[in-house]
């Protein structure tokens, strides 16, 4: 039996910098998902390859991508969109197929980001404060929109620890001319008085309204409903977790220990266990709006969108066409 060649450049090495987080953020991951398997596509129609041959590497490439980080539904909605188009009876018409789609769905992402940004902004009042948690490029597209429409607004910026996506966040909120105030993660009841609105974006939305984001998302609706601060969160559709429909949890990743700690200071400390969970889930009752491309929802309805979007059930093009239904499981917060 022959091995199986080789994966493109293109997806070997933006797995290993989605897995690594040189690329972060779901709507950035689904970016660098559909750009490789366009790149994949290009070079798997090399003129030696059959047509199966071809739908065989394209799902593999899926899987390999696949199988970088599990929480971002992002990552998956963008390989059904791009592997779900491909469709021919030679490799030439395959290979269109994917490229399209893979063009299709980024302008998609660009058109969405923008659109909601105009609905978010529309939440924003003149002279308001956000309080941000993590780095979201749907929720920064708000704050864009906003400052666009003559808008005054400042934001108190957690710093999200342990990477420190804040940092981030408080350089683009700069680079729009927003007034930042960095707080790290622990002073962000104390700073809630100051805010007019916690603005996070989502990793994941399942069907019952729950918002799957960085961790400590959900300790600061918490702390928001306590004083009083509308939660809004910015999420593009490609963000609802079409498994979630079907009971489905959501996978919360766990992430290597030596973020929390290097390996020096837990030696000095001695035999402790590290727990580094990357998202938690915040309910719905804690979450006042979920703002989308299709307009803003409650997060009690967004499961009539994903209905619209996605049907009861979504494909798993990155599997062999014979492989039963796995499961999208796993421990949730
Ligand atoms: O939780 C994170 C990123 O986590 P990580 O840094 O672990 O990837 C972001 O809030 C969402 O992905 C939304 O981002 P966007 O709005 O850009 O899709």
């Amino acid at each position: 039996m022959t091995s199986d060649p080789p994966l493109s450049d293109a997806v070997e090495s933006t797995a290993e910098d989605i897995a690594s987080m040189e690329i972060r953020g779901a709507a950035t991951i689904a970016r660098a998902a559909a750009d490789a398997i366009a790149g994949q596509a290009r070079e798997t129609a090399d003129g030696t390859t059959t047509p199966d041959e071809f739908d065989r590497t394209m799902r593999r490439a899926g899987r390999r991508l696949y199988d970088t980080r599990p929480t971002a539904v992002s990552l998956p909605n963008a390989l059904r969109y791009t592997l779900g188009r491909m469709e021919g009876d030679d490799v030439d018409t395959l290979r269109d197929s994917v490229l399209a789609a893979a063009t299709a769905f980024t302008d998609r992402l660009d058109r969405a980001q923008n659109d909601l940004g105009r609905v978010g902004a529309n939440r924003l009042r003149d002279g308001d404060t956000v309080m941000t948690h993590c780095h979201s490029t749907d929720a920064l597209s708000c704050v864009e929109h906003a400052v666009d429409q003559g808008k005054d607004v400042s934001a108190i910026v957690k710093e999200t620890r342990p990477r420190n996506q804040g940092h981030i966040t408080a350089t683009q909120l700069r680079e729009l001319g927003v007034d930042v105030t960095l707080v790290v993660d622990s002073a962000a009841r104390r700073y809630l008085d100051d805010a007019d609105h916690v603005l996070v974006g989502a990793d994941s939305i399942a069907a019952d309204g729950g918002v799957v984001n960085k961790i400590g998302t959900s300790g600061l609706a918490v702390n928001a409903r306590e004083r009083g601060v509308p939660i809004m969160v910015a999420a593009q559709t490609i963000k609802l977790h079409p498994d979630t429909l079907t009971g489905h949890t959501v996978e919360i990743e766990m992430r290597d220990e030596t973020e929390v700690i290097d390996e020096d200071d837990r030696a000095d400390i001695g035999d402790i266990t590290v727990e580094n969970p990357a998202f938690d889930v915040t309910p719905p009752r804690y979450v006042d709006a979920i703002v989308t491309e299709s307009g803003q929802f409650p997060p009690e309805s967004i499961v009539t969108l994903m209905r619209e979007l996605f049907g009861e059930s979504a494909d798993r093009p990155w599997e062999e066409p014979d492989a039963t239904t796995a499961d999208a499981t796993g421990p949730t917060a």
